[in-house]
């Protein structure tokens, strides 16, 4: 039996940003030791503002952001054109990589290819290539191995496009897989498989708000929340998960939270 997942809690957004960010960097600087590139998997949601938040308003943590040794991979997106109010790759385009320092250098970005939105299986296989292509052949890698991948929860104990009750949840071989009757708007997406979602070197979820309790509780406190999508990450991935989290969303919460610092 590994550890359990570390919980942060922070009296707000604006104190959890800090602690984000001190992850983040450790995540970074370790994977640029182990390969000079740090490749991070990101969602929608809130999640996006919030990054955007502890990378370009705070200053803590070791050493600095180094935005031009980063790749960003999208851990599930919607298939909608770029520059659409649904698209993850716009809200992190607007949220995080216009608002970059002119000094700090890009990071190198992949959307999901256009071409396909109207065929969710073939964009999802095509995405599936696209981490074929930087993660190295899929005959030699069982599982692309993020180094950070930043998730959302939502009230329903999902993360990235992946479902309660899900068939896909059972999915064992594809590491990209399309969605075209998601519960939340718009129907058509795609989103890493639960073993890839599972496989980052660190796993950081970010919950904040009074409208997450109910599934907090659930996901930390609960045997059935354990097998809700968040719980699912929690089991396989043990400590490598970080919840970053506000009093709000853990109120009632009986699982130990660490309140205040990393
Ligand atoms: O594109 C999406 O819909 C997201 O990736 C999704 O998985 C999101 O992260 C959660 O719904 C939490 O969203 P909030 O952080 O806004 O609650």
């Amino acid at each position: 039996m590994g550890k359990p997942p570390n919980l942060y809690a922070f009296q707000s957004t604006d104190e959890l940003a800090p602690s984000l960010r001190t992850f983040v960097l450790d995540a970074q600087n370790s994977a640029l030791e182990r390969h000079n590139v740090f490749r991070v998997g990101v969602s929608g949601g809130s999640l996006p503002k919030v990054l955007a938040k502890a990378l370009l308003e705070s200053s803590t943590g070791e050493g600095k952001v180094q935005f031009d040794k980063w790749e960003i991979f999208f851990a599930d997106e919607r298939a909608v054109p770029l520059d659409h109010e649904d698209s993850n790759y716009k809200l992190v385009k607007e949220e995080l990589l216009d608002r970059l320092p002119a000094d700090s250098g890009k990071p190198a970005v992949y959307p999901i290819d256009v071409k396909y939105l109207d065929d969710v299986q073939e964009m999802a296989d095509q995405y599936e290539q696209t981490l074929v292509s930087v993660f190295a052949a899929r005959d030699s890698v069982k599982l692309p191995m993020f180094d950070l991948l930043l998730l959302g929860c939502g009230p329903d104990g999902h993360t990235c496009s992946l479902f309660p009750g899900s068939p896909l949840l059972r999915e064992t071989d594809a590491w990209v897989l399309p969605i075209s009757d998601s519960p939340k708007p718009p129907p058509k997406r795609i989103t890493l498989s639960l073993p890839v979602a599972s496989h980052g070197i660190k796993i950081g979820f970010v919950a904040t708000g009074g409208g997450k309790k109910d599934i907090m509780k659930q996901i930390f406190d609960t045997e059935e929340g354990q097998q809700l999508p968040c719980g699912l990450i929690n089991t396989f991935a043990q400590e490598r998960v970080s919840w970053f989290v506000d009093y709000p969303a853990i109120e009632g919460v009986s699982f130990p939270a660490r309140r205040g610092s990393l």
